[in-house]
Formats: structure tokens, C-alpha cells, sequence
């Protein structure tokens, strides 16, 4: 889950973090090392039919990272099968979008439509070798006739049309002698497969409606599993990664590419999905807030398109940070809001230089000033310059300069703003600020006592009066104030979250749970109403708007300068909105998690939906409200060893807490809880793990012990799970645990290196995009047993020398 730097640069010219070891790259490592593939290729394909969204961060960061890491080719696919719903606005915006977040694919953006009238060839070569029939009943009758999960399909009528019968239909439906729906092409596979998908599945529907590329063209359009699979192939995809609920896919895709003999062939891999904590993705849900009115639109700063995020002032190193922190496995997991909302916080701690700024003025004269000072501030806090690599500090345009030159002038004035809140005629307990005849220390400015203050009708502050002290006063605390004449007024907006619980949509999001059923991705295409629950959950009050000012130095700093308000959070000039006479700076996140407290007061609000094995597990993240014997349980299982996150999640699942009931209560406690929320989760509460908990206690110390990678650890518990034997068995019985000695991984750098003279000298000169090759090289020379990290250490001392 660490982001480890690697010496292969990414698009960005940074270095790219390494994808961190999973089963993916296990299988990538075991095929370069058998030389199936020349090169690994993979390919990011959304639907152009909405915008880029904070759930396509983690799909397309490992797609594409994975083809840096191997030294291979990454492409960007635009699939836009749908007629209906695909736009060339929606593929401009992605585009730009992904770029912006430091994607990389070359010239190598590709559209599912230009091979039109290839997957009509493979459709015709399929109905004549008997592989594929034209269907001429009702979609009801279709699904009808397909069966249940306990009743096998019954054939269609027009099942055993013959070859050329199916040609003449097929043919004729392409030249638009029939009406939507009239007919389908299906591919014949097995009415009776347990896999639903298998029931044979339409590859050809009627669609009439121009394509946005392809205007009138074409009058039938392929269905997903017919056009992507093949698109893989066309394009030399070796990995074709996916979400889990394609997993029964997976079988179409390896049906069409036996009965197509394409040789070599790409395979499918599925992940689990990675949801977002107070977050949507679906595009319909979406829309919906955005025609309500409840958003100002796509790009509205709450929204999760990528769009809205950058609006928000969120950059792509935050956006990259945060990708390299999500991990890979096979089972579906909500990550917590947290992990994002903090990868952009200390993307900016380091960015933004701090000012002043209040938002909820209240007026006091500081009676004993005349005329005006000009105060020299520092932009930044010791501890950015304490960690600065280069021991320089960036100013507003970026210039980096010596700290001491990283200052701004501050005019100190007779009358001032303070934010409201730090003034009070009655302060509670510990209130540090500014009362009656007390004392504050003012930012960079010393102490003032406030003498005198007035209310208006209502009791409401309207004006202080203050002295300004010596340097020999004392005072508790310190507030940020800006120059009431010579301070800009401005427009804020405090964005919060959109929802206020962690699952918005409920249990079902990510759930293919009936096969038979369409799958998320049909059901995106289709017009079935949305479920309108998540709307319940809208946070009310997201977006606050208030009237303040910030202190002048900003007039002259570049439009995206993003700031640190002293005490208030990040914000910049909202690029939409804020105009050089009417600015509106918009907060892009608070100084620190306001949520983290409010959820432990909260009630609890999550939506209900009955449980089902194998839906969403609950989210690895932060304090829900738990019954206090639940509260009991999670002190018992922290006291043994178990991580907070970890705790919460066993102590709300009977399930989890049975099986980790069995585990040995030692220091191997807390990683066998990990894997039992993170890896075990879906298949205990499916009733399907067959490995008992003592079992993993061995597994955990040979992992602490550095006997195996956390990779080898993984999938020796998966295959534990299914097959019930104990995982360091597996290990001991495959040889598992004989990794590369580091001296073997540097001699076969070193004759990879002495192999390819004439790279290295390239490489040298600048090609470090040779790197891949190298990895890919050694990967292959030592059977795909080298530590992808430390190959890349291996790999970057040897070629630096
Ligand atoms: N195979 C996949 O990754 C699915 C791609 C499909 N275009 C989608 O966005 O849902």
C-alpha cells in the first residue's frame, strides 16, 4: 500500500510510484518470464457517455501504471459501442481530464467504434462456422426462455436456423431492412451453463440511431462482450484488467477468442472495485442531481467528476498520490473518503504559501494606532521549510527562493476584520481568543486587549475597541486578521460533503448479484429507473457562501495560486466564478478532518439493505457508531493486536469475528485480522472459506520474518480459502519461499546490462524510457522471481554507476 518510488519515469516526468505487488502482477511476471508476450499492453476503456469521475482514478492509474512498470504500452480506449448515449463532448472532456491527471498513451487513442466493420467480419465468420444465430423472439420471451439459476434455458425457436438463413437475416438486419428489436444475433454457446452469461448472450442489436463518429453507418451495434474482447485482441492487449462484476463475462471472452483462434490472446483479470466513502459514481444518479438543481452542474466543486475536483483546486500530484495508496485485490472495497481528502491536503501543505483571510468579519479598532504599518510576513510555516528538499520555499508564481526572501507585506492598519468567532463577551471554558479586557496575540502584528465592544438590537457583535500592546504582554492565543481599508472583499464558498453517510447508494452498488440480470454496466445503458434513495442522504447546507476579505497581497499572484488560509483551510480563486473585481475563492479542503469527530457523535444513518453474501464489504475506515458491546469487542481485538479500522469492521460482523475467533493470540493477531477484513471478508460471509484462522498464524510470521513477499502471502491465503489446506504448506510444497538472493538479482542485472551495451548507452544519454526493457529483461532472466522494488533499486544503482 506504500507508494515506493521507482526510477521509470511516468508521463508526468516524475518518477512512477511501482504498482504495488498483486495477483496481477504476479501473472504479468510469470508470462514475461515465460516470454509469452513481446511486451505487456494494456488499455483503459470508459464509456464516453458522462464525465471522468473519482471512480476511474483507481481502474486507469492501474492500467496504466502497470504497462510503465513492465516497460510496455498503455492505451487509452474510448468505448463507444451505445449510440444513444455516447457524445464527442463526453470523449473531450475524458480525454482532457485523464491527461490532466498524468495519464499517458501516446498516439494510442483508440475508439471501439472505428472496428465496426471488423467485429461484423468476425460476426459472419462465426455464423458460418455455426457459433452464432439470428433470434427473432421478444426480449421478454428471450429472457423468458433463459432460464433461472435452477432451471437450465429452453432453446429458442429459431436456435437451429441454418447458415445461410442466419447469414441472409444477419446481413439484412445490418442493411436496416428491419425494425429495433426484430432480431439479435446471439452467439450459441450453452443453454444450460450455471454461467448465465453463457446462456448464449446477443453480440448484434437493431439500434437505429446515428453514431456520433460513424453518423448512419450502421444500424446494428455489438454488444460489449462481443466488441471488447475483440477490440483486446485487434490491439495486442496481453492484460485486459476489469471490475469484478465481469468476472462471468470472462468466460464469453475466452469462448469468442477460442472459437476466433486468435493466438497470442489477451486474457481477462478482474479486480475488485475501489468505491469512494460519501460518494456516487453512476452516472444516471448523477444527472439527477445535476437536473434537480442540487448541484450547479457536472463540474459543480462538490461533485466527484474529475472535472468538478479540479474546479475544486485539487491537482494531479494529490490525484496521483491518492491512486498510488489504494491497493489491488480481488474482492470489492469502499475506500475511506479519508485516504483521498488527505492526499490532497498534503499535496497542498507543501503548495500553498499561508495568508490571511476572514470570512465572518467583525470590525475592531485598534484605538492607540495612527496611520498605517507595513508588516514583512513569512509565506510559509517552519515546518514546510524544515522539510523543503532544496531548503528553498516557492513563492505565490512558484519561483523558489531562500526562505528569508519568501515574505509578503502585510499593511497593519487602525481598523481591522477578526473573524467573528474569536471575539466572545461570554467565552466558555479554555476559550483562548479575544474577550472582554482580554488579551490575543495577532498574527505577525502582537498583542491587543480588547477595551469596549458593541451589539446591535439582537445582541450581536457589531465592533471591538482595542489597544495594541507591548511586546512585554501576554497573551494565549493567537488569531489572523486582515486590514478592514486595504483588505480585498471577496466571496468564499465552503464546500462540504454532498452526502453525510460513508453509502450513499446503500449495499447493492457494486452487487451483480443475479447473474441473469443486466450488469451494472447494461444497467447503466438502459432507461430502468434510478433507485432516487441516495437523494435522502444529501448533505443539507453543503455549499456555504459568505462575505469577507483576504489580505491585499494576493492582487498580484497568478489565478491558480492556491492559499492557505491562516486557521480557515486551502481555497483558490474559483475558476468559474471569481472575476478580478468580484473574486470568489472557494475552500478546496479544511485544515483538517472536521468529519473524523462529527462521525463519532453521529447517528447511526447508514442505509439499510439486507446483507447478501458477496456484497460491497463495509468500509476499512473510520468510526461508525457501534453498540457498546460492539465498542467492547473492538478493545478486546485492538488489546490483542488488530488495527482500529480492522477492529471495527470484525466487531460489526459475526461472520469475520467468528472466524478470527480461532486465531492464535499472539503477535501474528493483527495481520491474520487484517486478511480476514480485507481478503477472507466476501468468502466467510458467502460461507466459502475452507482454511481454518490457527493456520494463519504460521503464514503471518513467515511474512513478518521476510520469508515471502506480501504478494506470495496473499495468494498462498487464497488459495487456502478455497481449498482448506494450511498456507505455509503450499508455500513449502511449491517452493514459494525460494525468492532471488540479492546477489543473484545483481548478476542478472549486471548480464542483462553487459547483454545490451548499446541500451545502456542510450539510456545514459537520456532514453530512460528504456528502463522497461531493462526491468522487463531481468524480470524474464530470473523467472519472474526478482522483488519488483528491489529489482528497481538493483536496476537504478547499476545503471547511475
Ligand atoms: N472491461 C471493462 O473494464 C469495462 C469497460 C466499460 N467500457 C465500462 O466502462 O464499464
Amino acid at each position: 500500500m506504500t507508494d515506493v518510488p521507482s526510477p521509470i519515469p511516468d508521463a508526468t516526468g516524475g518518477p512512477a510510484p511501482l504498482v504495488a505487488p498483486n495477483f496481477i502482477t504476479e501473472v504479468i511476471e510469470k508470462d514475461l518470464a515465460a516470454g509469452k508476450y513481446p511486451e505487456i499492453v494494456t488499455r483503459f476503456p470508459p464509456d464516453p457517455s458522462g464525465y471522468a469521475h473519482l471512480g476511474h482514478i483507481f481502474a486507469s492509474f492501474l492500467d496504466y501504471r502497470t504497462a510503465v512498470q513492465y516497460g510496455g504500452k498503455f492505451n487509452l480506449r474510448m468505448d463507444d459501442t451505445n449510440p444513444e448515449l455516447v457524445k464527442q463532448e463526453y470523449v473531450d472532456s475524458m480525454v482532457d481530464d485523464l491527461k490532466w491527471m498524468g495519464l499517458d498513451w501516446e498516439d494510442r487513442l483508440y475508439y471501439a467504434s472505428d472496428y465496426f466493420g471488423r467485429y461484423y467480419e468476425y460476426a459472419e465468420q462465426l455464423v458460418r462456422q455455426g457459433d452464432a444465430y439470428v433470434d427473432s423472439v421478444s426480449a421478454q420471451e428471450m429472457s423468458r426462455l433463459r432460464g433461472n439459476a435452477h432451471t437450465p434455458g429452453t432453446p429458442s425457436p429459431y436456435r437451429n436456423r441454418s447458415v445461410e438463413e442466419n447469414l441472409d437475416l444477419l446481413r439484412r438486419m445490418k442493411a436496416g431492412e428491419f425494425e429495433s428489436g426484430a432480431h439479435v444475433l446471439r452467439a450459441k454457446i450453452d443453454l444450460s451453463s450455471p454461467n448465465m452469461k453463457l446462456r448464449d448472450p446477443v453480440l448484434y442489436r437493431i439500434v437505429k440511431h446515428p453514431h456520433f463518429r460513424q453518423g448512419d453507418a450502421w444500424c446494428i451495434y455489438p454488444a460489449y462482450d462481443f466488441e471488447h474482447p475483440l477490440q483486446d485482441a485487434i490491439e495486442g492487449v496481453t492484460h485486459s484488467m476489469c471490475s469484478l462484476e465481469f468476472v462471468d463475462n470472462r468466460a464469453i471472452y475466452d469462448w469468442l477468442m477460442e472459437r476466433l483462434g486468435f493466438q497470442p490472446r489477451p486474457h481477462q483479470y478482474e479486480f475488485g472495485r475501489r468505491g469512494l466513502e460519501y460518494t456516487i459514481t453512476s452516472k444516471r444518479k448523477l444527472r439527477r442531481l445535476v437536473q434537480e438543481g442540487k448541484v450547479s452542474g457536472w463540474d459543480d466543486p462538490r461533485m466527484p467528476t474529475i472535472r468538478a475536483q479540479r474546479r475544486l483546486g485539487v491537482t494531479p500530484e494529490a490525484i496521483r498520490n491518492f491512486a498510488s495508496q489504494i491497493g489491488v485485490s480481488r474482492t470489492n472495497r469502499t475506500v475511506d473518503i479519508s485516504l483521498y481528502e488527505n492526499a490532497v491536503r498534503d499535496d497542498l501543505n507543501h503548495r500553498a504559501p499561508r495568508v490571511m483571510a476572514v470570512l465572518d468579519p467583525v470590525k475592531v479598532t485598534l484605538s492607540n494606532l495612527d496611520g498605517e504599518k507595513t508588516l514583512s510576513l513569512p509565506y510559509w510555516p517552519f515546518d514546510v521549510i524544515r522539510d523543503s528538499p532544496d531548503g528553498r520555499v516557492a513563492l505565490p508564481g512558484g519561483e523558489r527562493v531562500a526562505p528569508e526572501q519568501a515574505v509578503r507585506d502585510v499593511p497593519l492598519t487602525r481598523e481591522i476584520y477578526i473573524e467573528r468567532d474569536d471575539f466572545n463577551p461570554e467565552p466558555p471554558r479554555g476559550y483562548k481568543r479575544l474577550t472582554p479586557g482580554g488579551t490575543v496575540r495577532l498574527r505577525g502584528a502582537g498583542i491587543i486587549r480588547a477595551d469596549d465592544y458593541q451589539t446591535d438590537d439582537t445582541g450581536r457583535v457589531t465592533h471591538v475597541t482595542a489597544t495594541l500592546l507591548g511586546e512585554d504582554a501576554r497573551a494565549g492565543g493567537v488569531i489572523h486578521w486582515v486590514s478592514a481599508g486595504r483588505g480585498l472583499p471577496v466571496e468564499f464558498r465552503l464546500y462540504d460533503r454532498l452526502f453525510r453517510v460513508p453509502h450513499p447508494e446503500g449495499e447493492q452498488e457494486a452487487d451483480d448479484d443475479d447473474s441473469a440480470g443486466p450488469s451494472e454496466h447494461d444497467a447503466e445503458h438502459t432507461a430502468a429507473p434510478v433507485d432516487a434513495g441516495y437523494m435522502r442522504y444529501l448533505t443539507e447546507g453543503s455549499l456555504k457562501v459568505l462575505h469577507g476579505f483576504v489580505e491585499p497581497s494576493v492582487t498580484g499572484d497568478p489565478l491558480d495560486t492556491r492559499y492557505q488560509f491562516e486557521r480557515q483551510g486551502y481555497f483558490w480563486r474559483d475558476p468559474v466564478d471569481s472575476r478580478e473585481d468580484a473574486p470568489v475563492f472557494g475552500r478546496i479542503i479544511t485544515l483538517k478532518d472536521t468529519w473524523a469527530k462529527e462521525a463519532q457523535k453521529a447517528e447511526p444513518v447508514r442505509p439499510k439493505a439486507a446483507p447478501k453474501p458477496g456484497a460491497t464489504p463495509k468500509a476499512d475506515g473510520p468510526a461508525r457508531t457501534l453498540t457498546p458491546e460492539q465498542e467492547a469487542e473492538v478493545a478486546r481485538l485492538t488489546g490483542l493486536g488488530a488495527a482500529d479500522a480492522d477492529a471495527r469492521t470484525l466487531a460489526r460482523d459475526e461472520a469475520l469475528l467468528a472466524f478470527v475467533g480461532g486465531a492464535v493470540q499472539d503477535s501474528t493477531f493483527g495481520q491474520v485480522a487484517s486478511w480476514t477484513v480485507n481478503d477472507l471478508a466476501v468468502g466467510l460471509r458467502g460461507g466459502e472459506v475452507k482454511v481454518q484462522a490457527a493456520d494463519l498464524a504460521p503464514l503471518a510470521a513467515l511474512l513478518a520474518g521476510g520469508g515471502i513477499t506480501t504478494r506470495v502471502a496473499r495468494d498462498a491465503l487464497a488459495r487456502a480459502a478455497a481449498s482448506g489446506d494450511a498456507p505455509v504448506a503450499i508455500i513449502e510444497r511449491e517452493g514459494l519461499n525460494a525468492g532471488l538472493s540479492s546477489d543473484d538479482l545483481r548478476r542478472a542485472v549486471q548480464d542483462v546490462l553487459a547483454a545490451n551495451a548499446d541500451k545502456v548507452e542510450a539510456y545514459r544519454g537520456g532514453k530512460t524510457a528504456l528502463l522497461g526493457f531493462f526491468t522487463g529483461q531481468v524480470m524474464r532472466a530470473t523467472g519472474g522471481k526478482a522483488d519488483p522494488k528491489a529489482l528497481a533499486q538493483a536496476l537504478g544503482e547499476a545503471l547511475g554507476g
